[in-house]
């Protein structure tokens, strides 16, 4: 009967084999018994990977296999039994410490006073007074006082550290589960950007923040997904600070991130990149790129004074505790613009409207706090983009700490009394309900108990997790020595990580299988991509069908490589898109967002819309995941189930990226632009011509003095300035393709790379220039034109010494002669009487000249005090002059038409926008 029943299983599994292989391989038509047959001999004749188990070694293994459940099982419990442990400790911990802060206040104000400076001149009277570690006393004349309270006072000689550890309580508190607000305010030159971001050797709130953060969540019981963004509001205006902008930074037309909100009060920034950070390093470097870009100038108060409102955002996501209100919770950090009196200040134009705008936000954020801690119905968060943004994190829910910052100097008494009022107001309900000293001193007493409650539990947690540890690697180590057969794959006693190992295990072999199959297959016979997408074995054999390039890859045609651009597709309705001119295809990674891959790129980079943390319903925020390499496994096994970030560009690459060739982004509808370049093909290339164009001009500089003689014995006078003009010319029509990336990279300096690798700008090069200045007197030659040009003098040469002497004497002295030249040259090849090479060079002088003069016109501009600095004869083309040239002309006019022709056809709707086609003109 059971004899029966298996022959008539395996008869249906072979009947059914055209289809298990169809699905397989994502045929469209029904296969025809004859191929089943053909295709059932190659699996028969395909070596078996398994030695044949008789029926005493499968006994064997099914009772270790059952000794092997057990020990998993028994392991598992008392996982399970002290996770649930650590959870409640965790939950007590969270409790205590949360009603320790509300003791302390939710919305807590320090006041911090700055030190005077060694370079500043006051006198022995100090109006700002601290009283004590939380009152402060101002004096305005000498009978004249007035006392202000805060939550603490740092008085001037405070370190960084002391400031830190009031903060800190409140990093943690992002942990568990709080959005968090720490602003830095105060007037302009009080010490905010120092509190905040600090020196190198005195860290601020912002590093030590971010370390602690990382630090923490290591000591969490759960897992955390960092992100990191950072932005500045300009005049009313949202940037983002991780990409530079195209246009100039002072206008403040330019880009403004919009503002959304979910109705569950969630707040977020369409397009705001959000950067998925695995430790402080890379956050710290993010960090540093931003704050170049930060709009600062020099004012009469501060010689680099922030115009602006800078934010630095930290999300941590953490999917795996349900009891909290949100997965995503919020870190601001924000230092303010520096409020100040514009009468005092005597800003004009610019300056003045920048001051304005700071002082209207500030007294926004102002009523906001006020309205928040009097419990007022209405909060008046629309009053300014900063309150606007900062809407979900003040309030409920939400710890926040205001460091007023004020100067000890007599001259800022007014801007002090302002500060101290803002403050004040800020801290509105202390003031009005000021307590009494037994209150206070109850309340003491009860937030020293919570503080040591606290600290038993984290002691107890600790013993908790070295337990947890300690059964993970015993879990580990039978999992490990465990070699089960894939037959028992289905076992429910198998733990998660013993079953997620076996399905490892699996899809290698289906991998292989298919892998094995395939290259026995007719080509025809193979599977396609597309064919494998549908029925998902891409996912199994991608790897290995990436490894083993059974199926060409379709390359993009050479034309298409400097268009790169990637429009982030704000809707997540739109499921699939392709694009073969780019390369790009876009697919859905389990309804979490979209990604984008270029096949062709070496660094590649996938976009990933991060899940809403409350929800939002329509758009979403366009994020770019960004892991570094050393991360990808770790993230990848930790949020595979949950969110599924794309690691294919690192921190580093990203950040090499901005400073080798800013990625410039544009806002097309709803969507945000990002021409990504593809910089390592044409940028090896091009370094590696900048690296020539340097190393020419250092035999140049070189061959100097040797010339000199020669042009002696010449006697006659060299055109130098127009061989120095000829050579600046072929530098740039070399440096012409990474003109404009080298210009912008040397423009923008972003630099962040600490290791201070490829350090290439066309500055570089016009310095490199500038330093042969004048008396360049012979070509420097090692292309084929001018080996041919050597030949020309080698010619000239015979006919020199002709005349002289016999044959074997004539070679001699053109032998000699050209050793003579070859070693004054160095390493390169010296060629040519000057005035031969004059003669050479000058025809096509004017003709260099009027394309330097176009390039210029379009990419140069930026340079000219450079040009014009090093004396160099270009300031008589009138084509700088204008600062406009023919090829700018045109070029504007053909992207204007583009642009025209593009939005008439709806082009732009695919995704392919104007930076695209500006990229493809180039
Ligand atoms: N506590 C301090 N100890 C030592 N130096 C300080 C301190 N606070 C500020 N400074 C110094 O004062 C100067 C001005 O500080 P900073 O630039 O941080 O002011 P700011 O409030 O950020 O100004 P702005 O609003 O114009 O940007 C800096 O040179 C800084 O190093």
């Amino acid at each position: 009967m059971e004899e029966t029943f298996q022959r008539n299983h395996s008869r249906k599994s072979i009947q059914s084999l055209s289809e298990t292989i169809r699905s397989l391989l994502g045929f469209k038509s029904h296969l025809t018994p004859g191929w089943v047959d053909s295709v059932c001999k190659i699996i028969k004749e395909l070596p078996s990977e398994k030695p044949s188990a008789g029926p005493n070694m499968v006994d064997s293994s099914e009772g270790k296999d059952t000794k092997v459940d057990a020990d998993i099982s028994k392991i598992q419990d008392d996982l399970t039994v002290l996770n649930a442990h650590l959870n409640q400790l965790n939950l007590q911990r969270r409790k205590a410490l949360n009603h320790f802060l509300d003791l302390k206040g939710n919305i807590r104000v320090f006041c911090r006073i700055r030190p005077i400076l060694a370079d500043e001149k006051c006198g022995s009277s100090r109006p700002v007074v601290a009283l004590d570690s939380s009152n402060l006393l101002l004096k305005f004349a000498e009978n004249k006082r007035k006392h202000y309270s805060f939550d603490k006072v740092f008085h001037p000689g405070s370190s960084q550290d002391e400031v830190f550890s009031e903060v800190e309580p409140v990093i943690k508190s992002a942990l568990d589960g709080y959005n968090v607000c720490i602003f830095a305010y105060g007037q302009t030159g009080t010490g905010k950007t120092f509190t905040m971001e600090g020196k190198p050797d005195c860290p601020g709130v912002i590093p030590r923040a971010m370390e602690a953060l990382f630090k923490q969540a290591l000591d969490t019981n759960h897992k955390h997904l960092f992100t990191f963004s950072m932005l500045e509001i300009y005049m009313g205006s949202l940037r983002d600070l991780l990409v530079p902008q195209n246009s100039k930074r002072t206008d403040p037309t330019t880009q403004c991130l919009p503002i959304k909100m979910d109705p569950s009060g969630g707040v977020e920034i369409d397009n705001l990149v959000a950067i998925t950070v695995s430790d402080f390093n890379q956050a710290k470097r993010l960090y540093k790129l931003g704050s170049r870009l930060r709009s600062t100038a020099s004012t009469n108060s501060n010689v680099t004074s922030s115009r602006s409102h800078c934010l630095i955002r930290i999300s941590a996501t953490c999917s795996d505790a349900p009891e909290r209100r949100r997965e995503t919770n919020k870190v601001w950090m924000v230092d303010l613009g520096g409020s100040e009196r514009l009468l005092k200040t005597k800003a004009r134009g610019r300056r003045l409207e920048e001051g304005k705008a700071i002082n209207l936000s500030l007294s926004a954020l102002g009523d906001v706090i006020n309205a928040l801690q009097r419990k007022k119905p209405h909060v008046p968060y629309r009053n300014s983009k900063l309150t606007q943004i900062l809407r979900d994190s003040l309030g409920e829910d939400s710890k926040t700490i205001m460091l007023v910052h004020v100067s000890p100097k007599e001259d800022d008494l007014c801007e002090t009394v302002c500060s101290l009022g803002f403050a004040s107001r800020v801290r509105s309900v202390h003031l009005a309900c000021e307590e009494s000293t037994e209150v206070k001193a109850e309340k003491e007493v009860a937030m020293n108990d919570l503080l040591h409650k606290v600290k038993n539990i984290e002691y107890d947690r600790q013993n908790v997790r070295r337990d947890i540890e300690k059964l993970n690697e015993k879990l580990k180590h039978i999992t490990e020595t465990d070699t089960l057969p894939d037959e028992n794959l289905e076992d429910p006693h198998l733990s998660h990580d013993k079953t997620h190992c076996r399905m490892e295990r699996k899809k290698k072999n289906v991998g292989n299988f298919i892998e094995a199959l395939s290259s026995r297959l007719p080509r025809f016979m193979r599977p396609t991509i597309c064919s494998q997408q549908k029925t998902g074995v891409e996912h199994q054999s991608s790897e290995i069908t990436r490894k083993t390039e059974l199926i060409p890859r379709r390359r993009r045609n050479a034309s298409s490589v400097r268009a790169e651009s990637v429009t982030f597709p704000i809707n997540r309705s739109q499921s699939e898109c392709g694009s073969d001119a780019l390369g790009f295809t876009w697919k859905h990674s389990k309804g979490y967002g979209s990604e984008c891959s270029h096949e062709a790129s070496e660094c590649d980079i996938k976009m990933v819309i991060f899940p809403e943390p409350e929800k939002s319903s329509g758009n979403s925020v366009c994020s770019i995941s960004v892991c570094s390499h050393d991360s990808i496994n770790e993230s990848e096994s930790r949020w595979t189930d949950k969110i599924e970030p794309e690691k294919h560009l690192s921190v580093d690459n990203w950040l090499r990226l901005q400073k080798d060739e800013p990625t410039s982004t544009s806002i097309h509808g709803n969507k945000r632009v990002l021409a990504i370049p593809l910089p390592q093909k044409r940028h090896k290339q091009d370094k590696h011509k900048h690296e020539t164009i340097v190393s020419k001009a250092k035999i140049l500089h070189r061959v100097r003095d040797a010339d000199t003689v020669n042009k002696k014995s010449q006697g006659s006078e060299f055109a130098e300035k127009e061989l120095c003009d000829h050579y600046l010319t072929e530098q740039i029509s070399a440096c012409g393709m990474i003109g404009s990336s080298l210009i912008s990279s040397s423009t923008n300096a972003v630099d962040v790379n600490d290791d201070g690798c490829d350090q290439i700008s066309t500055s570089d090069v016009v310095s490199e220039l500038a330093s042969l200045n004048n008396d360049i007197p012979l070509m420097v030659l090692n292309t084929e034109t001018d080996k041919e040009r050597e030949e020309l003098y080698e010619t000239e040469l015979r006919n020199e010494i002709s005349g002289e002497g016999d044959q074997a004497g004539q070679k001699e002295a053109i032998a000699s002669k050209r050793t003579v030249m070859r070693e004054n040259s160095g390493d390169g090849y010296l060629c040519g009487s000057p005035q031969q090479i004059e003669n050479v060079v000058k025809p096509s002088l004017h003709l260099m000249r009027s394309q330097r003069a176009l390039f210029m016109a379009k990419n140069f501009a930026v340079t000219e005090t450079a040009w014009n600095t090093s004396d160099m004869p270009f300031n008589e083309s009138p084509e700088i002059q204008q600062n406009t040239g023919i090829c700018g002309i045109v070029g504007e006019r053909v992207e204007v038409l583009y642009t025209g022709a593009l939005l008439g056809l709806g082009i732009q709707s695919i995704g392919l926008g104007h930076d695209f086609f500006h990229g493809l003109m180039l």
